[in-house]
Protein backbone atom coordinates (compact mmCIF):
# COMPACT_ATOMS: atom_id res chain seq x y z
CA UNK A 1 0.00 0.00 0.00
CA UNK A 2 1.42 3.45 -0.69
CA UNK A 3 0.81 6.27 1.93
CA UNK A 4 0.65 9.43 1.15
CA UNK A 5 2.35 12.11 3.14
CA UNK A 6 3.85 15.84 3.08
CA UNK A 7 7.36 16.54 4.47
CA UNK A 8 7.12 18.62 7.22
CA UNK A 9 10.89 19.44 8.02
CA UNK A 10 12.43 20.37 4.50
CA UNK A 11 10.79 23.48 4.01
CA UNK A 12 7.15 25.33 3.65
CA UNK A 13 5.98 24.06 0.04
CA UNK A 14 3.36 21.23 -0.08
CA UNK A 15 4.44 18.24 -1.95
CA UNK A 16 3.33 14.37 -1.69
CA UNK A 17 6.04 11.94 -1.12
CA UNK A 18 5.69 8.79 -1.36
CA UNK A 19 6.23 6.02 1.34
CA UNK A 20 7.59 2.41 0.95
CA UNK A 21 7.40 -1.02 2.30
CA UNK A 22 11.12 -1.97 2.42
CA UNK A 23 12.70 -3.93 0.11
CA UNK A 24 14.74 -7.07 0.62
CA UNK A 25 17.92 -6.35 2.47
CA UNK A 26 20.59 -7.95 0.43
CA UNK A 27 23.06 -10.22 2.84
CA UNK A 28 26.31 -8.46 2.81
CA UNK A 29 28.14 -11.05 0.41
CA UNK A 30 25.65 -10.20 -2.62
CA UNK A 31 27.44 -7.37 -3.94
CA UNK A 32 30.98 -7.66 -4.71
CA UNK A 33 33.57 -6.31 -2.46
CA UNK A 34 36.88 -5.48 -3.76
CA UNK A 35 39.95 -4.80 -1.56
CA UNK A 36 41.75 -2.32 -3.54
CA UNK A 37 45.38 -3.60 -2.33
CA UNK A 38 44.32 -7.28 -3.57
CA UNK A 39 46.67 -8.20 -6.31
CA UNK A 40 43.58 -9.57 -8.48
CA UNK A 41 41.61 -6.44 -7.61
CA UNK A 42 41.71 -5.14 -11.25
CA UNK A 43 39.99 -8.61 -12.48
CA UNK A 44 37.30 -8.18 -9.78
CA UNK A 45 36.56 -4.23 -10.61
CA UNK A 46 36.08 -5.66 -14.21
CA UNK A 47 33.78 -8.47 -13.13
CA UNK A 48 31.57 -6.23 -10.77
CA UNK A 49 31.26 -3.46 -13.75
CA UNK A 50 30.04 -6.35 -16.33
CA UNK A 51 27.86 -7.98 -13.94
CA UNK A 52 26.82 -5.19 -11.69
CA UNK A 53 27.66 -1.55 -12.49
CA UNK A 54 28.28 -1.45 -8.98
CA UNK A 55 30.37 -2.38 -5.79
CA UNK A 56 32.21 -1.98 -2.42
CA UNK A 57 35.76 -1.11 -2.15
CA UNK A 58 37.73 -1.45 1.14
CA UNK A 59 41.07 -0.49 2.00
CA UNK A 60 40.76 2.61 -0.19
CA UNK A 61 43.56 4.64 1.67
CA UNK A 62 41.27 7.82 2.26
CA UNK A 63 41.75 8.37 5.86
CA UNK A 64 38.53 7.77 8.39
CA UNK A 65 38.96 11.40 10.01
CA UNK A 66 38.84 12.94 6.52
CA UNK A 67 35.48 11.39 6.17
CA UNK A 68 33.79 12.13 9.54
CA UNK A 69 35.21 15.68 9.72
CA UNK A 70 33.24 16.50 5.90
CA UNK A 71 30.33 14.66 7.47
CA UNK A 72 30.36 16.29 10.67
CA UNK A 73 30.60 19.89 8.62
CA UNK A 74 27.91 19.08 6.48
CA UNK A 75 25.56 18.04 9.39
CA UNK A 76 26.33 21.09 11.04
CA UNK A 77 25.36 23.38 7.49
CA UNK A 78 21.90 21.05 7.56
CA UNK A 79 21.66 21.80 11.20
CA UNK A 80 21.32 25.65 10.21
CA UNK A 81 18.07 27.69 10.41
CA UNK A 82 15.86 26.82 6.93
CA UNK A 83 16.41 30.85 6.16
CA UNK A 84 20.06 30.74 6.36
CA UNK A 85 20.47 27.53 4.05
CA UNK A 86 18.35 29.13 1.71
CA UNK A 87 20.58 31.78 0.94
CA UNK A 88 22.71 29.04 -0.75
CA UNK A 89 19.88 27.85 -3.05
CA UNK A 90 18.03 27.06 -5.46
CA UNK A 91 20.69 24.74 -6.69
CA UNK A 92 21.38 26.03 -10.20
CA UNK A 93 22.13 23.22 -10.38
CA UNK A 94 25.41 24.41 -7.73
CA UNK A 95 23.61 25.33 -4.44
CA UNK A 96 21.62 23.93 -1.49
CA UNK A 97 18.37 22.48 -2.77
CA UNK A 98 15.78 21.04 -0.69
CA UNK A 99 12.86 18.53 -1.86
CA UNK A 100 13.47 19.18 -5.27
CA UNK A 101 15.59 16.92 -7.62
CA UNK A 102 16.70 19.03 -10.88
CA UNK A 103 14.45 21.29 -12.86
CA UNK A 104 11.95 18.33 -13.88
CA UNK A 105 9.49 18.22 -11.10
CA UNK A 106 11.00 15.46 -9.66
CA UNK A 107 10.80 15.69 -5.43
CA UNK A 108 12.01 13.15 -2.68
CA UNK A 109 12.36 13.31 1.09
CA UNK A 110 15.66 15.17 1.19
CA UNK A 111 17.66 18.15 1.19
CA UNK A 112 21.42 18.49 -0.53
CA UNK A 113 24.07 20.82 -1.33
CA UNK A 114 25.55 20.75 -5.01
CA UNK A 115 29.20 21.46 -5.65
CA UNK A 116 31.49 21.64 -8.31
CA UNK A 117 34.86 20.37 -8.25
CA UNK A 118 36.31 22.68 -10.20
CA UNK A 119 36.63 26.13 -8.00
CA UNK A 120 36.46 28.04 -11.50
CA UNK A 121 33.34 27.71 -12.29
CA UNK A 122 31.49 27.79 -9.09
CA UNK A 123 28.69 30.35 -8.46
CA UNK A 124 28.25 32.81 -5.41
CA UNK A 125 25.78 30.44 -4.01
CA UNK A 126 29.23 27.87 -3.51
CA UNK A 127 30.08 30.96 -1.03
CA UNK A 128 26.92 31.41 0.84
CA UNK A 129 27.19 27.64 1.51
CA UNK A 130 30.81 28.34 3.15
CA UNK A 131 29.61 31.35 5.33
CA UNK A 132 29.03 29.72 8.81
CA UNK A 133 32.49 27.78 8.68
CA UNK A 134 34.45 28.95 5.77
CA UNK A 135 37.87 27.58 6.49
CA UNK A 136 36.79 24.56 8.26
CA UNK A 137 34.19 23.27 5.56
CA UNK A 138 35.91 24.66 2.85
CA UNK A 139 39.00 22.71 3.60
CA UNK A 140 37.11 19.53 4.36
CA UNK A 141 35.21 19.94 0.84
CA UNK A 142 38.90 20.63 -0.81
CA UNK A 143 40.64 17.34 1.00
CA UNK A 144 37.93 15.32 0.46
CA UNK A 145 37.60 15.77 -3.22
CA UNK A 146 41.25 15.38 -3.75
CA UNK A 147 41.49 12.08 -1.80
CA UNK A 148 38.47 10.93 -3.34
CA UNK A 149 39.01 11.80 -7.15
CA UNK A 150 42.45 9.68 -6.39
CA UNK A 151 39.99 6.64 -5.82
CA UNK A 152 38.33 7.31 -8.58
CA UNK A 153 41.33 7.31 -10.71
CA UNK A 154 43.06 4.41 -9.38
CA UNK A 155 39.83 2.03 -9.98
CA UNK A 156 39.41 3.73 -13.61
CA UNK A 157 43.36 2.73 -13.72
CA UNK A 158 42.51 -0.91 -12.61
CA UNK A 159 39.46 -1.10 -15.43
CA UNK A 160 41.82 -0.23 -18.25
CA UNK A 161 43.90 -2.46 -16.78
CA UNK A 162 41.76 -5.09 -16.17
CA UNK A 163 40.72 -5.12 -19.65
CA UNK A 164 43.45 -4.36 -21.50
CA UNK A 165 43.36 -0.89 -22.78
CA UNK A 166 46.27 1.00 -23.43
CA UNK A 167 47.09 3.87 -22.00
CA UNK A 168 45.91 2.57 -18.82
CA UNK A 169 45.09 6.52 -18.59
CA UNK A 170 42.82 6.07 -21.09
CA UNK A 171 39.84 6.89 -18.55
CA UNK A 172 41.33 8.67 -15.43
CA UNK A 173 43.02 11.29 -17.47
CA UNK A 174 39.36 12.74 -18.32
CA UNK A 175 38.91 12.92 -14.50
CA UNK A 176 42.08 13.70 -13.70
CA UNK A 177 42.16 16.69 -16.11
CA UNK A 178 41.71 20.38 -14.13
CA UNK A 179 39.10 21.32 -16.38
CA UNK A 180 37.01 17.79 -15.54
CA UNK A 181 33.18 18.84 -15.04
CA UNK A 182 33.60 16.52 -11.84
CA UNK A 183 30.98 17.17 -8.68
CA UNK A 184 30.54 16.75 -5.19
CA UNK A 185 26.96 15.91 -3.67
CA UNK A 186 26.38 16.34 0.07
CA UNK A 187 22.82 14.58 0.49
CA UNK A 188 20.96 14.83 3.97
CA UNK A 189 17.64 12.43 4.44
CA UNK A 190 16.03 14.62 7.89
CA UNK A 191 14.59 12.43 10.28
CA UNK A 192 10.95 13.50 10.29
CA UNK A 193 9.46 15.31 13.87
CA UNK A 194 6.35 14.62 13.58
CA UNK A 195 5.06 10.73 15.07
CA UNK A 196 2.74 10.62 11.98
CA UNK A 197 5.72 11.05 9.35
CA UNK A 198 8.18 8.48 10.51
CA UNK A 199 8.26 6.01 8.03
CA UNK A 200 10.14 4.47 4.39
CA UNK A 201 9.84 7.52 1.96
CA UNK A 202 11.72 7.77 -1.23
CA UNK A 203 14.66 10.27 -0.74
CA UNK A 204 15.91 9.92 -4.50
CA UNK A 205 14.01 8.58 -7.10
CA UNK A 206 15.37 5.34 -9.40
CA UNK A 207 17.93 6.74 -11.34
CA UNK A 208 21.54 6.31 -13.18
CA UNK A 209 24.55 8.42 -12.52
CA UNK A 210 25.05 10.33 -16.33
CA UNK A 211 29.04 10.74 -15.63
CA UNK A 212 31.82 8.53 -15.50
CA UNK A 213 32.47 7.13 -12.16
CA UNK A 214 30.70 7.84 -9.06
CA UNK A 215 32.20 7.24 -5.26
CA UNK A 216 29.97 6.73 -2.83
CA UNK A 217 30.39 7.08 0.96
CA UNK A 218 27.48 7.57 3.59
CA UNK A 219 26.64 7.62 7.78
CA UNK A 220 25.99 4.09 8.81
CA UNK A 221 22.00 5.01 8.27
CA UNK A 222 20.61 2.74 5.45
CA UNK A 223 18.52 3.67 2.96
CA UNK A 224 20.44 3.06 -0.53
CA UNK A 225 19.08 0.50 -3.10
CA UNK A 226 20.17 -0.96 -6.38
CA UNK A 227 18.09 -2.62 -9.01
CA UNK A 228 18.62 -6.03 -9.81
CA UNK A 229 18.65 -7.40 -13.52
CA UNK A 230 15.46 -8.54 -13.03
CA UNK A 231 13.64 -5.29 -11.85
CA UNK A 232 13.70 -6.50 -8.00
CA UNK A 233 15.03 -3.71 -6.01
CA UNK A 234 17.98 -4.82 -2.81
CA UNK A 235 18.98 -2.29 -0.01
CA UNK A 236 22.56 -2.20 0.27
CA UNK A 237 23.73 -2.50 4.06
CA UNK A 238 25.41 0.81 5.17
CA UNK A 239 29.42 0.76 5.73
CA UNK A 240 30.92 4.46 7.06
CA UNK A 241 34.21 3.49 6.32
CA UNK A 242 33.92 1.70 2.80
CA UNK A 243 33.11 3.71 -0.60
CA UNK A 244 30.23 1.82 -3.10
CA UNK A 245 31.23 2.71 -6.68
CA UNK A 246 28.54 3.06 -9.05
CA UNK A 247 29.75 2.99 -13.06
CA UNK A 248 27.99 6.05 -14.52
CA UNK A 249 26.40 6.48 -17.98
CA UNK A 250 29.84 7.65 -19.76
CA UNK A 251 31.32 4.82 -18.38
CA UNK A 252 28.30 2.53 -20.41
CA UNK A 253 29.14 4.49 -23.75
CA UNK A 254 32.77 4.33 -23.30
CA UNK A 255 32.63 0.48 -22.60
CA UNK A 256 30.16 0.10 -25.79
CA UNK A 257 27.95 -1.19 -22.77
CA UNK A 258 30.22 -3.96 -21.61
CA UNK A 259 29.46 -1.59 -18.24
CA UNK A 260 26.04 -0.90 -17.13
CA UNK A 261 24.94 1.98 -15.33
CA UNK A 262 23.27 0.74 -12.42
CA UNK A 263 19.97 2.16 -11.15
CA UNK A 264 19.78 3.09 -7.78
CA UNK A 265 17.55 4.78 -5.41
CA UNK A 266 17.24 6.20 -2.09
CA UNK A 267 14.40 4.44 0.48
CA UNK A 268 14.97 7.20 3.88
CA UNK A 269 13.72 6.01 6.71
CA UNK A 270 12.77 9.17 8.35
CA UNK A 271 13.56 7.68 11.91
CA UNK A 272 17.37 8.09 11.50
CA UNK A 273 19.16 10.50 9.56
CA UNK A 274 21.16 9.53 6.64
CA UNK A 275 23.91 12.16 5.14
CA UNK A 276 26.18 10.56 2.39
CA UNK A 277 28.54 12.31 -0.14
CA UNK A 278 28.92 11.40 -3.47
CA UNK A 279 31.92 12.66 -5.80
CA UNK A 280 30.75 12.49 -9.23
CA UNK A 281 33.64 11.93 -11.42
CA UNK A 282 33.75 13.74 -14.68
CA UNK A 283 35.43 14.72 -18.14
CA UNK A 284 35.58 17.93 -19.27
CA UNK A 285 32.77 19.38 -21.09
CA UNK A 286 34.44 18.90 -24.54
CA UNK A 287 35.21 15.33 -24.04
CA UNK A 288 33.92 13.38 -26.85
CA UNK A 289 32.12 10.59 -25.10
CA UNK A 290 32.71 7.22 -28.12
CA UNK A 291 33.82 3.73 -27.06
CA UNK A 292 36.70 3.63 -26.69
CA UNK A 293 38.58 2.85 -29.65
CA UNK A 294 41.02 0.59 -28.29
CA UNK A 295 38.21 -1.41 -26.56
CA UNK A 296 35.79 -1.54 -29.88
CA UNK A 297 38.14 -0.48 -32.82
CA UNK A 298 35.36 -0.83 -35.52
CA UNK A 299 33.10 2.32 -35.83
CA UNK A 300 30.36 0.04 -37.22
CA UNK A 301 30.10 -1.78 -34.10
CA UNK A 302 29.50 1.10 -31.71
CA UNK A 303 26.39 0.93 -29.87
CA UNK A 304 26.23 4.86 -29.71
CA UNK A 305 26.87 7.96 -31.56
CA UNK A 306 29.53 10.27 -31.07
CA UNK A 307 28.27 12.97 -28.47
CA UNK A 308 30.23 15.69 -26.00
CA UNK A 309 29.97 15.25 -22.61
CA UNK A 310 28.23 18.95 -22.78
CA UNK A 311 25.59 17.62 -25.14
CA UNK A 312 24.96 14.90 -22.77
CA UNK A 313 24.79 16.69 -19.50
CA UNK A 314 22.53 19.49 -20.85
CA UNK A 315 19.78 16.50 -22.48
CA UNK A 316 19.93 15.31 -18.98
CA UNK A 317 19.14 18.77 -17.08
CA UNK A 318 16.03 18.49 -19.57
CA UNK A 319 15.21 15.20 -18.37
CA UNK A 320 13.49 13.63 -15.05
CA UNK A 321 15.66 11.66 -12.67
CA UNK A 322 13.88 7.93 -14.04
CA UNK A 323 14.11 8.69 -17.23
CA UNK A 324 16.56 6.60 -19.71
CA UNK A 325 18.70 8.81 -20.98
CA UNK A 326 21.12 6.94 -23.51
CA UNK A 327 17.97 6.07 -25.21
CA UNK A 328 18.75 9.45 -27.38
CA UNK A 329 22.21 8.35 -28.19
CA UNK A 330 21.77 4.42 -29.13
CA UNK A 331 22.49 3.74 -32.68
CA UNK A 332 21.44 0.76 -34.47
CA UNK A 333 24.37 -1.65 -35.41
CA UNK A 334 24.75 -1.34 -39.27
CA UNK A 335 23.01 -5.00 -40.65
CA UNK A 336 25.51 -6.84 -42.03
CA UNK A 337 25.04 -7.08 -46.44
CA UNK A 338 23.56 -10.68 -47.01
CA UNK A 339 24.75 -11.35 -50.35
CA UNK A 340 22.10 -14.09 -52.68
CA UNK A 341 24.45 -16.61 -53.29
C1 LIG B 1 16.58 15.31 -12.50
C2 LIG B 1 17.87 15.55 -12.55
C3 LIG B 1 18.74 15.77 -11.35
C4 LIG B 1 20.12 15.44 -11.89
C5 LIG B 1 20.04 16.04 -13.25
C6 LIG B 1 18.72 15.48 -13.77
O1 LIG B 1 18.17 16.19 -14.84
C7 LIG B 1 18.92 14.02 -14.16
C8 LIG B 1 20.09 13.38 -13.41
C9 LIG B 1 20.24 13.87 -11.97
C10 LIG B 1 21.61 13.56 -11.39
C11 LIG B 1 21.74 12.16 -10.73
C12 LIG B 1 23.18 11.98 -10.26
C13 LIG B 1 23.70 13.21 -9.50
O2 LIG B 1 23.06 13.23 -8.21
C14 LIG B 1 23.38 14.53 -10.25
C15 LIG B 1 24.07 15.71 -9.60
C16 LIG B 1 23.72 14.37 -11.69
O3 LIG B 1 24.73 14.72 -12.24
O4 LIG B 1 22.66 13.80 -12.36
C17 LIG B 1 21.87 14.66 -10.38
C18 LIG B 1 21.32 15.92 -11.07
C19 LIG B 1 20.95 16.99 -10.04
O5 LIG B 1 20.48 16.70 -8.96
O6 LIG B 1 21.09 18.17 -10.39
O1 LIG C 1 22.34 9.64 -1.13
C1 LIG C 1 22.65 8.54 -1.56
O2 LIG C 1 23.00 7.61 -0.85
C2 LIG C 1 22.64 8.31 -3.05
C3 LIG C 1 22.20 9.54 -3.81
C4 LIG C 1 22.43 9.42 -5.28
O3 LIG C 1 22.28 8.37 -5.84
C5 LIG C 1 22.87 10.61 -6.01
O4 LIG C 1 23.04 11.69 -5.41
O5 LIG C 1 23.08 10.49 -7.22
FE1 LIG D 1 22.96 8.49 -7.90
Amino acid sequence: MVVLSRPVALDNHISVIPAYKPAPVLTSHSIPVVDLTHPEAKTLIVKACEEFGFFKVVNHGVCPDLMTRLEQEAVGFFALPQSLKNQAGPPEPYGYGSKRIGPNGDVGWIEYILLNANPELSSPKTSAVFSQSPLIFREAVEEYMKEVKEVSCKVLEMITEGLGIEPRDSLSKMVRDEKSDSCLRLNHYPTAEEEAEKMVKLGFGEHTDPQIISVLRSNNAAGLQICMKDGSWVAVPPDHSSFFINVGDALQVMTNGRFKSLKHRVLADTRKSRVSMIYFGGPTLSQKITPLPSLVPKQEDWLYKEFTWSQYKSSAYKSKLGDYRLGLFERQPLLTHRSNV
